[in-house]
Formats: structure tokens, sequence, C-alpha cells
């Protein structure tokens, strides 16, 4: 693990939400973008090596938009920059973190994604990011 790639926040409403972040960190969203197979619309911000990730659902079956019907806006997941997405999957698996998706899927910001099941990471969803090459 290369270091925390994002947090990923759930959000309601995300033009009320930038707006906050925006006030907060002192910068603006660097990008909106849909992903619609996680039915959600993100918007990045960068924070040092970092970045913040807020996340609003855009149907109600979306992770995104279940997690805020059931337990409000919040923090939502830690994303890990990694080099080789397909043998730390292989590697956490070993170690009996449960792999949501075993083959990893697009995600946002140009990245290869996969998630371990939050309850056999204590409690955390945790997502696993490899850039992807460029087109
Ligand atoms: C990919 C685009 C973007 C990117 O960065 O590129 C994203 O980050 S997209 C983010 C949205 N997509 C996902 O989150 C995909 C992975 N998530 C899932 O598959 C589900 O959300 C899952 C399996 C984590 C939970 O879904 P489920 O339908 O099982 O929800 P439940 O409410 O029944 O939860 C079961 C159990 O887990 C606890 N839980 C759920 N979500 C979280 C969470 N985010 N953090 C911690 N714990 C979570 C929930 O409380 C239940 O625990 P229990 O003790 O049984 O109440
Ligand atoms: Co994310």
């Amino acid at each position: 693990m290369n270091k925390i790639e994002h947090l990923g926040i759930a959000v309601k409403d995300l033009d009320a939400a930038e707006k906050m972040y925006e006030d907060l960190l002192g910068v603006q969203s660097y990008k909106r973008e849909e992903v619609p197979t996680e039915g959600v619309t993100t918007s990045f911000f960068k924070c040092g090596e970092s970045k913040i990730e807020l996340l609003v659902g855009t149907n109600p079956n979306s992770p995104i938009s279940r997690y805020v019907e059931k337990r409000g806006e919040g923090l939502h997941h830690i994303a890990y920059a990694v080099d080789d997405i397909r043998s730390e999957i292989e590697r956490l698996k070993e170690k009996g973190f449960v792999a949501l998706n075993e083959e990893p899927k697009i995600g946002a910001d140009n990245k290869l994604v996969a998630f371990l099941h939050p309850k056999s990471a204590g409690g955390v969803l945790v997502e696993l990011c490899q850039d992807r090459s460029p087109e």
C-alpha cells in the first residue's frame, strides 16, 4: 500500500457538500465524474498527497444511496494506492480479508479499483486503487 489515495465521503447533496469542502479545504473541486456502474457521481478535491472524494448516489440501489439511507452522510471508505491491484487482492485474501470483487473494475479518476468487505477489515470499507495505463 503506497499511500492513502482518497477518503470517500457519502453525501446527500453534492452541490452543498462541494461548497462546504471548498470552504473547508480552501480549494475548488478539480473534477466531477459519474461512474454509472457504481451508481455514483463523484467530486474530487486535492489535499496534499491525498484526495477527498465526495460521492452522491444516482439511483436508490447505489451503495452510496443505501449507505446514506441507513447511516446518513459521512466517511464511507478509505482508498489506498497500490502498484499491482491483482497481486494485492491475492495477498489480502491470503491474510483473510474478503474481496468484494475479485476482478478489478473501472473506477473514477482513471483508476482500476477493488473493495474489501468492511466486516473483514475492522469495520472499515477498504478500496484499492491502481492507476490505469494512459489510453
Ligand atoms: C468506484 C467509484 C469510486 C472510486 O473511488 O473510484 C468509489 O469509491 S464508488 C464507492 C461506492 N461503491 C462501493 O462502496 C462498492 C463496495 N461496497 C459494497 O459492495 C457494499 O456497499 C457493501 C457490501 C460494503 C455493503 O453493502 P450491503 O448491502 O451489505 O449493506 P449493509 O448495510 O447490509 O451492510 C452490511 C454490513 O456492512 C456495514 N457497512 C456497510 N457499508 C459500510 C461502510 N461503508 N463502512 C463500514 N461498514 C459498512 C453495515 O453497517 C453492515 O454491518 P452490520 O454490523 O451488519 O450492521
Ligand atoms: Co473511492
